[in-house]
């Protein structure tokens, strides 16, 4: 028989075990209740909401997502909703829609359905201190399916922003920057941007520019891979840019090369110009504020800076100079206004501030490619050296082509033959074949041409024989 001891050490232990059992229990069975019960939400309930805001926090900038989904919901589904909103862009040129408020467009990817909605909430009591004076807050909404969440969240947001850009890029309207003395001068300007702009519209582009077709061949290919190379640059580790030093005789197409550059690759241009420039920290100043898809372009760099002559002041540091010496150094420096040194150059080149925009060219035009010290145009640094000179023959044709629209002519050939005689600029040509006068025409222009080939030719042959007397 059990005593009455043993009988409550029994129960104890069988209550013991059933605790735990029904502790067991509960958790299997609340999982079990749990994953049920998702499966009915997924089930009646089987999509996920994404919300995109116009603006974020109180931030005076509208979100880059907001509206890189906005253009690509633009150029991609606008033709499924049925009220629209225009903006006008490029001074009138063209009109951009975008889906109203409370419109809804469907999207596919992969095989994925998307459903993009667009939205606003009223806000009551817009807040007190807010930069923003409206008090409505716009926002898109994505609708997927649940299941495909990795999928849409990574691949297609990230598909929608790249889109965004592109039509960002091609709808943009170019600009042409400049960097302005006055606005560096220090104390409040000096807040303000170093840059001023107007809207960049050049006519010229690699079919107008007159020059030997295989070297503009070779230009061209080396344009258009670099700014297809982004995977390249990051794969070797180096920043997406590239140097291009243009040289040659005033009138041979410099400027004109790096107007059609930035018109092939659809880049805005900075136009830096040194001497407004008051030193190397004011230089970095302005490399930070330039944007990406841009040309920096330094012309006539020779006359930019003495740089060759700066340096050679920076080695002499050491000796002791009088003081006359001195104060005209300095007067002589207060009178050119920058300070800007070689290294200070070279760092906004390829120093690591460089890095901090991609898809970048950077050009030097100069007259007097042999003035240059050797460190500012070794490759890598400018990596193509690009000789634009005299006119030949076919940069004649090219010209004649834009100005005439001709092809060919019995002319040709003597002007062909004064060409090869004579040096004349492509400025000096083209100048020839303009249209001055309603009399004018292909003809009399080709005349004229030959005419001044002729003078040009003569004239060189007395000033060599002046130099050999
Ligand atoms: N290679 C060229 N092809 C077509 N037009 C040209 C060419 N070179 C010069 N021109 C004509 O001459 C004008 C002056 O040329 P551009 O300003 O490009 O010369 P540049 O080499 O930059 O001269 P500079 O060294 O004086 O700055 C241009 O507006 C253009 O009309
Ligand atoms: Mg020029």
């Amino acid at each position: 028989m059990m005593d009455i001891t043993q009988l409550g050490s029994l129960m104890a232990g069988v209550m013991f075990i059933a605790a735990v059992f029904q502790q067991w229990l509960t958790e299997e069975l609340g999982d079990l209740l749990r994953r049920y019960f998702h499966k009915l939400v997924n089930y009646l309930f089987p999509d996920i909401h994404i919300t995109f805001h116009e603006y974020q926090g109180d931030r005076f900038e509208r979100s880059k997502a907001y509206v890189a989904i906005e253009r690509y919901l633009s150029a991609n589904s606008t033709d499924q909703a049925k009220r629209l909103k225009a903006n006008v862009i490029k001074d009138c040129k063209s009109v951009v829609l975008s889906m109203d408020d409370y419109e809804q467009v469907t999207d596919e990817f992969k095989g994925r359905h998307i459903r993009w909605t667009s939205s606003k909430n009223i806000i009551r009591q817009p807040p007190l201190f807010s930069y923003r004076s409206d008090d409505e807050k716009r926002f898109y909404k994505l609708t997927c399916n649940r299941k495909d969440r990795d999928i849409i969240t990574k691949d297609y947001l990230q598909y929608v922003f790249d889109e965004g850009e592109d039509i960002a890029i091609k709808t943009r309207q170019r600009k042409l920057y400049t960097n302005n003395k006055a606005e560096s001068d220090g104390g409040w300007r000096s807040m303000r941007t170093m840059w001023s702009h107007i809207v960049f519209e050049h006519p010229s582009t690699f079919d107008t520019l007159a020059m030997d077709p295989k070297k503009k061949e070779e230009i061209l290919n080396d344009l258009i891979t670099f700014s297809e190379s982004k995977d390249y640059y990051k794969k070797v580790g180096k920043s997406w840019k590239r140097g291009y030093l243009l040289y040659g005789p005033p009138g041979t197409g410099k400027s004109s090369m790096v107007a059609a550059m930035a018109n092939l690759l659809e880049y805005d241009i900075y136009d830096l110009e040194l001497t407004s420039v008051k030193d190397n920290t004011d230089l970095r100043k302005l490399l930070i504020e330039t944007s990406s898809k841009s040309i920096i372009v330094i012309e006539d760099i020779d006359c930019s800076l003495d740089l060759t002559g700066q340096r050679k002041k920076n080695n002499d540091k050491k000796e002791e100079k009088d003081p006359l010496a001195k104060k005209m150094e300095e007067k002589d420096k207060d009178n050119k206004g920058s300070e800007v040194t070689l290294s200070g150059l070279l760092n906004f080149i390829d120093g690591l501030w460089s890095a901090c925009g991609s898809e970048r060219l950077i050009v030097f035009t100069t007259n007097y490619v042999e003035k240059l010290d050797p460190a500012l145009i070794r490759r890598g640094r400018m990596d193509m050296h690009i000789e634009l000179s005299y006119c030949c023959f076919e940069a004649f044709q090219v010209l004649a082509k834009n100005y005439w629209n001709l092809e060919s002519h019995e002319l040709f050939a003597t002007i062909g033959r004064l060409l090869e005689e004579t040096n004349m600029t492509p400025a000096d040509v083209a100048e020839n074949l303009m249209r001055k006068s309603k009399e004018d025409n292909a003809e009399t222009c080709l005349i004229k041409l030959i005419k001044s080939l002729e003078d040009a030719k003569s004239k060189a042959s007395t000033d060599a024989k002046v130099g050999e007397d």
